[in-house]
């Protein structure tokens, strides 16, 4: 293995004891990460904007929740983890005005360090630690005795110690049982925004949304197309989680592995791989974040169009009916 990969029992935890670490925001990685790092024996506050909807949620699993203003007051390491979009303004109004030298400031992404809209003073730390994978399956895996790989970057080492109290956060969240490795901004913000566009949330949505319709165009029970198209989407990718391509192709008949062979290539063309090096492009020379701040900044009305279409979707409506008679299928998992 090329890459030095960092475990559990090469990460010293002990440059986080007696530290504070304030979590802001409650959402997806939010959650995930103050529980864990409490689960872990860190003490952790959780940073929250006046009148938050998430306040009851943070006190019923037992954390201590105080304002944005008074987490960073107190803390010694400031966990960003509200919205991308949202950061820039909470940065300058929360947290910089308390953010005193010695303190460490931290991100799950390194969206608004790399684009330089968040510019911390140096004399702070600036790491990321960023899980991947969501933050509703970092909280699980983690549960569940398991862990999810994460990468960390250091920006600014004002203190000396920043790539220890990153490792050890790492840690604390659960990825250095199954891996963490070393990266730097530019390519955690990169390779993150490819592959999520790319392959794992725009690849494979839109993937799955045009076998379904293709089926149900054809004539084909909806059901039916869900099942193939969607629902043994995650069975499939299970076994490529577990054993690689080839172990999964150990689990199908002949038959579809022939298929897969011959039709793979007739939908992910030479040209799709192109066009994946044209997204890599607009992402790398911002051309990405530019549109996205763009939505953003004028209320979202290009996300909010796309959500409205696919609310309406076959695809989703025949998909809650199915899975409601599936209790096993995990329903509190996104609750927070
Ligand atoms: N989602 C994921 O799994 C992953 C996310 N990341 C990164 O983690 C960071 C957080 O993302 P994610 O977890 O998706 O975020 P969420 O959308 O889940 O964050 C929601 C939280 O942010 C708070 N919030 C929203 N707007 C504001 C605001 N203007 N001021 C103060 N608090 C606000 C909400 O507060 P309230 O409770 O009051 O509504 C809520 O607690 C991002 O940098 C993202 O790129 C990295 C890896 C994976
Ligand atoms: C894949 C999307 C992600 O990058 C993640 C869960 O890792 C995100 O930004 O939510
Ligand atoms: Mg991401
Ligand atoms: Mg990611």
């Amino acid at each position: 293995m090329s890459a030095k990969m960092y475990y559990d029992k090469d990460v010293d935890t002990s440059i986080l004891e007696g530290k504070l670490v304030a979590i802001i925001g409650y959402g997806s990685q939010a959650h995930a990460h103050a529980q864990n790092l409490r689960d872990s024996g860190f003490n952790v506050v959780v940073g929250l904007r006046e009148g938050s909807a998430s306040r009851a949620k943070a006190e019923q699993a037992g954390l201590r929740v105080a304002s944005i203003e008074d987490a960073t007051k107190e803390a010694d390491v400031v966990m960003l983890l509200i919205p991308d979009e949202q950061q820039p303004a909470t940065y300058e109004k929360s947290i910089a005005p308390h953010l005193t030298a010695g303190k460490a400031l931290a991100f799950g992404h390194g969206f608004n360090v790399h684009f330089g809209r968040i510019k911390p003073p140096q004399d702070v730390d600036v790491f990321l630690v960023a899980p991947k994978g969501p933050g509703h399956m970092l909280r699980r895996v983690y549960t569940d005795g398991a862990g999810m790989p994460g990468i960390f970057a250091v920006q600014q080492d004002a203190s000396g110690k920043a790539r220890d109290i990153a490792l050890a956060y790492a840690r604390g969240i659960g990825c250095a049982r199954a891996g963490v490795l070393e990266t730097t901004f530019k390519e955690e913000t990169e390779t993150d925004l490819f592959g999520e566009q790319s392959v794992l949330c725009g690849g494979v949505t839109h993937l799955i949304q045009a076998g379904f319709e293709t089926l149900v165009e054809a004539g084909y029970q909806p059901e039916i197309a869900y099942f193939e198209t969607l629902h043994e989407v995650k069975l499939i990718v299970d076994l490529i989680y577990e054993k690689g391509f080839e172990g999964m192709r150990h689990s199908i008949s002949n038959t579809a592995e022939f298929g897969d062979y011959v039709t793979g290539p007739r939908i992910i063309t030479a040209e799709t791989k192109a066009e994946m090096g044209r997204v890599l492009k607009d992402i790398q020379d911002g051309t990405f974040a530019k549109r996205f701040i763009q939505d953003a900044e004028s209320g979202f009305p290009y996300m909010e169009e796309q959500r409205g279409k696919m609310r309406g979707h076959t695809v989703e409506k025949v998909g809650k009916e199915l899975r409601d008679q599936m209790p096993f299928i995990n329903k509190k998992a996104l609750e927070v």
